[in-house]
């Protein structure tokens, strides 16, 4: 059954680069053991805003709050106290190529702990367990095919043992059936083990399976401009953008209207 607690507050965020922002007093919160999907076209901010979840890039202003703690304002024992609550398996934090699959698993463990050797190797045979790859300890990433490359990602994020796990555009690069093997082992991880997963995709067959909640931030509003179950973004017709995603529709006319109409500024 679903928690009802919070696992990040997000408050009035400002997020950016040299002080100019991308994304202007954001707030939201994602509840404990939830699926949270972040959607919304190219350069609308979900990367900044991912990075800024995970202490990778420092808000311009506001809190970050995960689990109850203050990732913004935390520094040395306390910040990697909050972070080691976090997984993560972006795109760009690939595997390294030269370590094999059992070594790139233990590698957080040696960072963030003083566990033996062999309690290490334990611990990545159960997390290469849990995503179907125990027989390919020992293969390097070049070995991987794109779906175990992921799931080789995974364990590695649950490495040690997070609450919450950001993925990336997990179904980038991987075929359909592969790409929906990998929804149902985020789904399974987050019904047999409570973890709280932040995923940023666009893939819409992985959205529907997968999302408790969504939010789908845009460029011109700087933020969200609209949140919900993937049913209720379905039926939502207020804005032709969402409503366009979300049922895969091509009038195209009507979002360029909407965004033109938003430029200027008008409702
Ligand atoms: N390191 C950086 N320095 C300055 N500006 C940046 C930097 N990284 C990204 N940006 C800018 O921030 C904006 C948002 O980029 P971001 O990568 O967060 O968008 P995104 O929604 O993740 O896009 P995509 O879906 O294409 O990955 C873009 O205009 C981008 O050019």
């Amino acid at each position: 059954m679903k928690q009802t607690q919070t696992a990040i507050k997000i408050k009035n965020l400002f997020a950016g680069y040299n002080n100019t922002a991308i994304i202007e007093n954001l707030n939201f919160e994602v509840l404990k053991g939830e699926v949270f999907v972040i959607i919304g076209g190219s350069g609308c901010g979900k990367s900044t805003l991912l990075k800024n979840m995970i202490g990778l890039l420092p808000p311009i202003s506001g809190k970050i709050i995960i689990l109850g703690e203050n990732l913004s304002d935390a520094s040395g024992q306390d910040r990697n106290r909050i972070l080691q609550n976090i997984g993560v398996a972006f795109q760009s934090g690939a595997l390294f190529g030269s370590m094999t699959v059992m070594e790139n698993i233990t590698l957080p463990l040696k960072e963030f702990t003083r566990l033996p050797g062999s309690v290490m190797e334990d611990i990545a045979w159960l997390k290469l367990k849990l995503v179907g790859l125990e027989n390919s300890a020992f293969l390097m990433p070049g070995e991987l095919s794109g779906g175990m490359k992921k799931r080789a990602a995974l364990a590695r994020a649950m490495a040690l043992d997070p609450s919450i796990i950001f993925l990336d555009e997990p179904s980038a690069g991987l075929d359909p059936i592969t790409s929906a093997e990998l929804d149902h082992l985020v789904m399974d991880l987050a019904s047999s083990l409570g973890i709280t997963f932040v995923i940023v995709t666009h893939e819409l067959a992985s959205i529907e399976a997968i999302s408790d909640r969504i939010i789908m931030l845009e460029k011109t509003a700087k933020g969200i401009i609209a949140t919900g179950t993937p049913e209720q973004l379905k039926n939502y017709h207020t804005n032709p953008y969402v409503h366009n995603f979300f049922n895969r529709t091509t009038d195209l006319k009507k979002t360029v209207d909407f965004n033109r109409t938003n430029d200027k500024g008008e409702q």
